[in-house]
């Protein structure tokens, strides 16, 4: 890509206030987008991927202008998108485009797909009705449909039909960007692939880019150059979809490519989440975000034990701290039988837990012991206490910064992007701008 990109997101953040009472008195704020910085190059197609809640919506709105950012700027052709007033806004309205999961937002019941689709050309100065007509049949016409559709009404249409309409109702107006939130998560296989294609022949016959909002790697994999990896408010990794999927940096990008069924589960095993609750966001964690639930957690330095222990003590403590432990895990504080029947209720927790054998380090062995004997007891907090004490981990108190992503060879894959996770160039020299895109 070169030259100077379409769009350029800068330090975006979007804090919504929590409010309580008559008053309205704020006590906290969802972060939803906390610090997000990327471009959109012309023609381009660039993947925002992660989990429902990451932010990925928020970021599109906050680009389109439909959300004023908290702080950051959001730039259109080098122009801060705030500031523009008039006829540059209403060009900037007609420039940028969404397309969303469900037609039926898009789309007005009493209007005819000829008035829907004409009605952006109306709104951005398009008077002559004859003319009106002419572009929308041709438009309908290239998105798949009928120049005879014109009248019809949109109950008179399938979802993947609808979602055609809501593709021609942008493409009529000759945008440069397209943000598609979510455009085939509501549509069967099948459609999912005729719309994903429609979209990718359309942003090369018109030259467009497209802001591509999903949750489903497959759907990044097949239609965008690039891809960020969203995770709690932030881009986390980043780089050519290619490389980024095929060797994924960030133990998050490896927890959401093993819960896609279609790829190999054999060697994603270990990519499961130590704990599945997402934290909140107007309460994140410290350090790396992810940490409480990263399979790939850094131990404290003093430890030793085989990784696969340190990854069971781990999930003890997460799942403790997550309150995701299993229900033989806990003992009844009431009862004068702390842990149930069990003969030894300490011994019952830790065979719960996997950490039934005796661990080699007599530290690591002492504090598993006692936080299991606490559980037994039913003092989840003190648990939770011990264990955190015991087993401190360096990316709960270090945020890491964005480094290049780790080069897998000097083929193809080369152009790596970034990625912000302490197993990743600790005090490393490749320290990656965090003001672009990294790549
Ligand atoms: N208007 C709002 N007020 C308060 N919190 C909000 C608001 N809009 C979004 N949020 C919160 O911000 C976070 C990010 O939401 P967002 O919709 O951007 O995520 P997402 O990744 O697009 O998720 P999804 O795929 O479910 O739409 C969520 O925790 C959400 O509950």
């Amino acid at each position: 890509m070169s030259g100077e990109p379409i769009c350029s997101v800068r330090g975006v953040e979007k804090h919504y206030p929590i409010t309580r009472g008559l008053l309205r008195r704020e006590v906290g704020r969802v972060r939803a987008v906390d610090g997000v910085s990327f471009d959109v190059e012309r023609g381009e197609a660039l993947g925002i991927v992660g989990e429902s809640g990451s932010g990925k919506t928020t970021t599109a709105h906050a680009l389109l202008g439909l959300e004023e950012p908290t702080a950051g700027e959001v730039r259109f052709e080098g122009d801060p998108v705030s500031e523009l007033t008039g006829a540059d806004r209403q060009d900037f309205r007609r420039r940028t485009q969404l397309i969303v999961q469900d037609p039926n937002d898009a789309l007005d019941p009493r209007m005819t797909v000829g008035e829907a689709v004409a009605e952006p050309l109306k709104i951005h100065g398009l008077d002559d009705a004859e003319r009106r007509r002419a572009v929308v049949a041709d438009i309908l016409e290239r998105v798949g449909l009928s120049a005879d559709d014109l009248n019809r009404y949109p109950h008179e249409f399938s979802g993947g039909e609808k979602q055609r309409i809501s593709i021609a109702r942008a493409l009529v107006v000759s945008p440069d960007l397209i943000v598609a939130d979510e455009p085939t998560s509501a549509l069967d296989a099948r459609v999912r692939s005729e719309i994903l294609d429609l979209l990718d022949r359309v942003r090369r016959e018109f030259d467009i880019a497209l802001l591509f909002i999903s949750h489903d790697l497959d759907v990044v994999r097949r239609n965008c150059d690039r891809v960020a990896v969203m995770y709690l408010g932030e881009i986390v990794e980043r780089g050519a979809t290619e490389s980024v999927l095929a060797d994924p940096a960030h133990p998050y990008t490896r927890v959401l490519l093993s819960s896609v069924p279609s790829l190999d589960p054999t060697d994603r095993a270990l990519d499961r989440p130590l704990t599945d609750t997402v934290p909140d966001p107007s309460d994140p964690p410290s350090g790396c975000r992810f940490h409480p639930r990263c399979p790939d957690v850094i131990p404290p330095a003093d430890l030793s034990v085989p990784a696969e222990t340190w990854r069971a003590i781990a999930e003890f403590r997460f799942s403790v701290q997550a309150g995701e432990l299993p229900e033989d895990a806990v003992g009844d504080p009431g009862t004068d039988d702390p842990g149930g029947d069990a003969e030894d209720p300490a011994a019952a927790v830790r065979e719960a837990v996997g950490l039934g054998a005796e661990l080699p380090d007599p530290d690591a062995e002492a504090a598993v012991d006692d936080a299991a004997r606490r559980l037994a007891d039913g003092d989840v907090d003190a648990a939770d206490e011990a264990l955190a004490a015991a087993f401190p981990s360096v990316c709960e108190r270090e945020t890491p910064a964005a480094v290049e992503r780790p080069t897998v060879d000097e083929g193809e894959r080369r152009k790596s992007g970034s990625v912000s996770c302490l197993r990743h160039g600790r005090e490393s020299a490749g320290a990656v701008r965090s003001d672009g895109n990294g790549d």
